[in-house]
C-alpha cells in the first residue's frame, strides 16, 4: 500500500456541493458509478486514497475523467475519520455508494494487512461516521461473490450459505456483511450490500485476469490457465460494468424509496444483499478465445492445475432478487463487453498512456 496522503485541510469545496441539490451522494472508489450518478443530476462527491495496489496512472486517469464531468474526488482515506467528519459536516450527504476495497483474491496471500485495514477497520470508521451524521445517509456497499466460498451448489442464492470463505478478501467480505448488520441493528442504518461477480469492462482493474490477459497476449507472454483438479470447469459469471451500475442504482433508488433521506428509527431501517451477477458463467478458456478473436493474436496457453490460492472454481448467481426488488436485469454478453473493453484498452495504451502493471 502506498503511504496515504492525508489532507489535513478540506480542499475549497466546489460550487455545485453547496447548490441545493436533488440528491447528494459521496460515492467512495467507483469512477463509473460516480459518472454515471452525475450524468443523471445528482449531487455526488468522490473519496478515494489512490493507493498503489495497482497502476496509479490508471487511477489518475479514471480521476481526471470524472473531474472533467464535475465530480470532484478527495484524496483520503475511510479510516481517516476526521476526514470523514469534516465532509459529512460540510455536505448533508443522503446517501452512500461505498465501492473502497482491497479487492482481489490471491494478493491477500501477499499483503493480508491491506485487507484488514481497507474491508474491515475501513468500513468500520465509515459505519461509525454515518451512524452518527444527520440526516443518516443510506449506505449501498460492495460485497463479493467470493462470500459464497467453497459452496458448490450453484447458482448461487442470498440464502445460500456463506461461511466457508477461500480467501481472506472472501472473509473480510463476508465480515463487512456482519459487520452491516450491527450497525443496523444497532442504530438503524439502512444498510444494501451487492455481491458483485467478477466486473469487467473499459478502465476496470489490470490485475484481473481479462486484463492481464489482454496485456500479455499482446506482448507474446504465456498467460497461466487454472483448470480444477477433478477436472470440472473453472468458470466465471463474469458482469459487465455498465449491467452493475445499473444494479448500483437500482439499490441506491431503492434505499431511497424505503428510508427516505433522513435517520431512521431503530429496526426500522432496511439491511438486504443481492447478487448482481450475469447468470451466464462462461469457462475461463472461453474467456480467452474470446480475447484472441479480438485481439487477433493467439495466445500462449499455460494450462496450470488451480493452485490453493483463494480461487474458487465455479460462480453463478440466481440473480432473481434483484431483479424483483432493484429491477436489476444484466443485458451485455461477455463477447459484447470484452469488445468494448478491447476498444478501450488499444486505445488508452496506444496513445502514450503508462503501461499496465
Ligand atoms: N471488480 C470485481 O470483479 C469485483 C467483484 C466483486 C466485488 N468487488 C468489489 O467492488 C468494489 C469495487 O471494485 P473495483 O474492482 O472497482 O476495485 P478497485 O480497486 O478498482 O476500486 C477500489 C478503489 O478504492 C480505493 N481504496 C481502497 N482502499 C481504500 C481506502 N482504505 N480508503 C479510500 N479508498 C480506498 C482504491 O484506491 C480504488 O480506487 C470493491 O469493494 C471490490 O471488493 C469487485
Ligand atoms: O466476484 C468476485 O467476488 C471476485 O471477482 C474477481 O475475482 P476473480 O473472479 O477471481 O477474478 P480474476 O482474478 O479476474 O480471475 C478470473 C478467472 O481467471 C482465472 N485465472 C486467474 C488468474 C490466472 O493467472 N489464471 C487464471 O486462470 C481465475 O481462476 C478465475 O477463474 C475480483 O478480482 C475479486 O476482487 C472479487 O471481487
Amino acid at each position: 500500500m502506498s503511504q496515504m496522503k492525508h489532507i489535513d485541510n478540506t480542499p475549497s469545496t466546489p460550487d455545485h456541493l453547496l447548490l441545493p441539490l436533488l440528491s447528494r451522494q459521496i460515492s467512495i472508489g467507483g469512477t463509473h458509478v460516480s459518472a454515471a450518478l452525475k450524468r443523471r443530476g445528482d449531487g455526488v462527491l468522490g473519496l478515494d486514497n489512490f493507493n498503489d495496489y495497482y497502476d496509479p496512472y490508471l487511477k489518475r486517469a479514471r480521476q481526471a475523467l470524472l473531474e472533467r464531468t464535475g465530480v470532484y474526488i478527495v484524496e483520503g482515506d475511510i479510516n481517516d475519520v476526521a476526514l470523514l467528519n469534516k465532509l459529512f459536516d460540510i455536505v448533508p450527504f443522503t446517501h452512500v455508494m461505498h465501492l473502497a476495497a482491497q479487492a482481489g483474491v490471491r494478493y491477500a496471500m501477499e499483503n493480508p494487512s491491506s485487507y484488514v485495514h481497507s474491508n474491515i477497520a475501513g468500513l468500520v470508521s465509515l459505519l461509525e461516521v454515518c451512524k452518527s451524521s444527520n440526516p443518516q445517509p443510506a449506505i449501498v456497499w460492495a460485497s463479493s461473490s467470493s462470500v459464497y466460498g467453497l459452496n458448490t451448489k450453484v447458482p448461487f442464492s442470498e440464502k445460500d450459505m456463506t461461511d466457508q470463505p477461500a480467501s481472506l478478501y472472501a472473509a473480510t467480505k463476508k465480515a463487512g456483511e456482519e459487520i452491516a448488520h450491527t450497525y443496523n441493528h444497532i442504530y438503524g442504518l439502512s444498510l444494501t450490500g451487492l455481491r458483485f461477480f467478477t466486473v469487467y469492462g473499459p478502465w476496470g482493474r489490470p490485475d484481473m485476469a481479462y486484463f492481464f490477459f489482454s496485456r500479455d497476449i499482446l506482448k507474446g507472454k504465456s498467460i497461466p490457465i487454472f483448470e480444477a483438479s477433478n477436472h470440472g470447469t473453472v468458470a466465471r459469471d463474469f458482469t459487465y460494468i455498465d449491467d452493475i451500475v445499473k444494479g448500483c442504482l437500482g439499490a441506491l433508488d431503492t434505499a431511497e424509496k424505503s428510508t427516505g433521506s433522513g435517520g431512521k428509527k431503530k429496526g426500522t431501517a432496511q439491511l438486504r444483499v443481492y447478487n448482481l451477477g450475469n447468470t451466464s458463467p462462461v469457462p475461463v478458456s472461453d474467456l480467452v478465445s474470446i480475447l484472441e478473436r479480438l485481439l487477433k493474436v493467439k495466445a500462449k496457453r499455460m494450462i496450470m492445475k488451480l493452485p490453493r490460492n483463494g480461487d474458487v472454481q465455479f460462480t453463478h448467481a440466481n440473480i432473481s432478487l434483484a431483479q424483483r426488488e432493484l429491477g436489476y436485469k444484466p443485458t451485455t454478453d461477455l463477447q459484447t463487453g470484452l469488445k468494448k473493453f478491447v476498444q478501450w484498452y488499444l486505445s488508452y495504451y496506444s496513445n502514450g498512456k503508462k503501461s499496465a502493471q
